[in-house]
């Protein structure tokens, strides 16, 4: 019989650089009261574990500790980060075959264990490999997330807000499509507090607005590259938005966050794992928000989800 799943208690699988942080980001937030580590190098998730342990008297307290598989029977959420990273120069997609393979392996071991949780996937490419997961787990469509665009989204208010000089908590916009070179900022319905981003532009004394709307889309598209070229991995920013889906999961906020899922029927897009805001709470994905996009932005959702197909076929 299925362990009953315990609310407060994560997994993290993958301890390297993204894994860790999360592990950090997490252990800082409060929201579990327990978290098992996992990595196929048993002593790296070990030392993290120690490491992460040893900010305990300064949080709140929290058993942490590395395990495997048996481990996470009653885990609410598993945050898989497991396998190669974008090395300079590399995209997302050419991680493809690798790391389909590892999303494989540890999908099979999670089956083993009748897990009744949600499977938080943030491992590259993300899209493609949550569609991995989702078909290999046999779980329901709700309980398989890609982290998606939720940092992409993020780094697009950040971007803007320090254009705009104003809190980037009230920019509303969102990134979507694949979290990658195809991804879609979403202008039509950006805006800082109910304004449309266009009038709070002018309002601020921008000119020439869609000219920079465009540098920060491509700016956002290409974080990743440049901080990989200067520091060889991102982890803080997607850290953080680990956290956050953990949160509106594990309190059941019904946050719309532009995580991915499997998309049915959306402008024509069938059986394709990307990322359009969508509800978020104690299952998972309840269901998708149709925010209003251009003709224009339609179709470079279209384009985003062909792309992603053809990647998924090499999965096969
Ligand atoms: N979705 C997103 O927004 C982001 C995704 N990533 C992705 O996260 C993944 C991890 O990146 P990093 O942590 O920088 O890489 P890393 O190389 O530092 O860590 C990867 C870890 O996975 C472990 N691992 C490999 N195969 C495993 C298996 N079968 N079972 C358990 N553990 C296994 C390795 O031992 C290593 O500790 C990459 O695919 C990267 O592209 C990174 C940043 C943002
Ligand atoms: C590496 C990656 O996917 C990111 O930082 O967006």
């Amino acid at each position: 019989m299925a362990k009953e799943v315990n609310i407060r208690k994560v997994a993290v699988v993958g301890c390297g650089f993204v894994g860790s942080t999360s592990a950090y980001t997490l252990m800082q937030s409060s929201l579990f009261s327990e978290m098992v580590l996992i990595d196929a190098d048993k002593a790296r998730a070990e030392g993290e574990a120690l490491d992460i342990k040893h900010g305990l008297p300064f949080a709140k307290p929290m058993n942490i500790y590395a395990g495997d598989y048996s481990d996470i029977a009653d885990a609410a959420i598993i945050v898989i980060t497991a396998g190669a990273a974008q090395k300079p120069g590399e995209t997302r997609l050419d991680l493809v075959k690798k790391n389909s393979a590892i999303m494989k392996s540890i999908i099979g071991e999670i089956k083993k264990q009748d897990c009744q949780g949600i499977l938080l996937v943030v491992s590259n490419p993300v899209d493609v490999l949550t569609n991995v997961a989702l078909k290999a787990s046999g779980f329901p469509e709700n309980r398989v997330i890609g982290s998606g665009t939720v940092l992409d989204s993020a780094r697009l208010k950040y971007r803007l807000g320090e254009h705009l000089s104003v809190d980037s908590r009230s920019v509303h916009a969102f990134i979507v499509g694949e979290h990658g070179d195809s991804e879609i900022a979403v202008w039509s319905s950006a805006n800082v507090s109910g304004i449309a981003v266009d009038d709070f532009c002018e309002m601020r004394g921008h000119i020439n607005h869609d000219k920079n709307m465009r540098a920060i889309a491509e700016q956002v598209k290409n974080s990743a590259y440049e901080i990989i070229e200067k520091k060889k991995a991102t982890y803080y920013g997607i850290g953080m938005a680990v956290k956050r889906i953990c949160e509106a999961i594990v309190r059941d906020e019904k946050s719309i966050l532009p995580v991915s899922s499997m998309i049915h029927g959306i402008y024509g897009i069938d059986d394709v794992v990307l990322s359009m805001p969508a509800i978020v709470g104690k299952d998972g994905v309840e269901t998708l928000v149709p925010i209003s996009m251009s003709s224009d932005e339609v179709e470079k959702l279209k384009d985003s989800a062909k792309t992603l197909k053809e990647v998924l076929e090499q999965t096969k």
